[in-house]
């Protein structure tokens, strides 16, 4: 065990009837980052955060969540440990002061300790003038907020976020982000969840997971740099059936088209993707464009494209065939 890390796991596994709903996970996440994991629905991620937070055993494999094994240290790690879950887990039925002090009195805090607490919190998650309000009547961004500070209102050392913006707008998301990376430089390592490429390029570090196994993992910049395609924009007319011939050739990972532009990924093999393109795009204009976050992704599940293990054994193995 290495102490720099707030999550090791070797070999974790859950099956549910025989078919893995996570397979073979390895983690090492370091204390004070905030680490991710990218998935399409199902592919595993509140079940290894169900295991990470001791509330679901493995079937299979070792688990160490701050320094302590799992299963076993559940009730040690209940104080140290935080826990947003996908659906809002508050009571509806009960006032945003309510709900924390029914949180509080979960963690021990005697009564004087509690309102203090509660007051900072109010005032750090901007719930000031709502402390009467049922939690049941606030709109998504007010109900998330009052769900990280019930989350985080035991200072805990490690947070697990599933999901934790599916159901804000845009700039409560970003808002959101603001207030993990505050708390990520108070110290807190934090775990999250998210089908969201631009939530996923903001974390320092991720695990892209596909049918429970892990396909890639390392810091954005490196997956980036390292993904065994290169990435071809295609401008002019009839993309869509431009993207339908380029789709026949094996060398084409994948064709998207974003706005005017096709985006095409060409195996890495291919030395000068834009030479090469040019006899298939029939005039069209041609520009080779940097990797994104989005492109390893559909290089790293799904299809067929090798990816380049150089990733410091960080790309764990890839194939991608995707037409958007
Ligand atoms: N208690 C359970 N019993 C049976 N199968 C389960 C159970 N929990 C999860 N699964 C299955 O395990 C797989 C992974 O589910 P999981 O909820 O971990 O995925 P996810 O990536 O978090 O997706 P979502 O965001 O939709 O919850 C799915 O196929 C799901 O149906």
């Amino acid at each position: 065990m290495n102490a720099a890390f707030a999550i090791e796991t070797h070999g974790m596994t859950r099956a549910f009837g025989g078919v893995n709903a996570v397979e073979n996970l390895d983690l090492a996440i370091s204390k004070g980052t905030i680490y991710g994991f990218l998935g399409p629905n199902g592919c595993g991620k509140s079940t290894s955060i169900r295991m990470l937070t001791g509330l679901l055993s493995p079937t299979s494999g070792d688990i160490r969540v701050l320094g302590e094994t799992l299963p076993g240290a559940e009730e040690k790690l209940r104080r140290r440990i935080g826990y947003m879950t996908q659906k809002f887990s508050l009571y509806d039925n009960l006032s945003v002061r309510e709900n924390l002090e029914f949180v509080a009195q979960i963690y021990g805090l005697n009564r004087r300790a509690s309102k203090l607490r509660i007051a900072e919190l109010v005032t750090l998650y901007d719930l000031v003038g709502r402390e009467k309000q049922m939690a049941g009547s606030m709109s998504g961004g007010q109900k998330q907020r009052l769900a990280l500070a019930a989350a985080t209102l035991h200072h805990p050392e490690l947070l697990f976020l599933d999901e934790p913006t599916s159901a804000v707008d845009p700039e409560n998301r970003r808002e959101f982000w603001e207030r993990l990376f505050d708390l990520c430089a108070q110290g807190t390592t934090i775990l999250v969840s998210t089908h969201y490429m631009d939530e996923a390029e903001r974390c320092h570090g991720l695990a892209i997971l596909e049918k429970g196994i892990k396909r890639a993992d390392g810091s954005p910049q490196q997956l980036m740099a390292a993904m065994g395609a290169r990435v071809v924009e295609v401008s002019g007319d009839d993309l869509r059936t431009l993207k339908q011939s380029l789709l026949s050739d094996p060398n084409i990972l994948s064709a998207a088209q974003i706005g005017s532009r096709l985006r095409v990924l060409v195996q890495s093999s291919i030395e000068d993707p834009l030479a090469w393109l040019s006899p298939q795009v029939a005039g069209r204009a041609l520009t080779e464009v940097r990797p994104s976050l989005e492109d390893v992704f559909v290089t790293c599940t799904g299809g067929r494209a090798q990816l380049s293990p150089a990733i410091l054994g960080h790309v764990v193995q890839g194939e991608a065939k995707h037409a958007t």
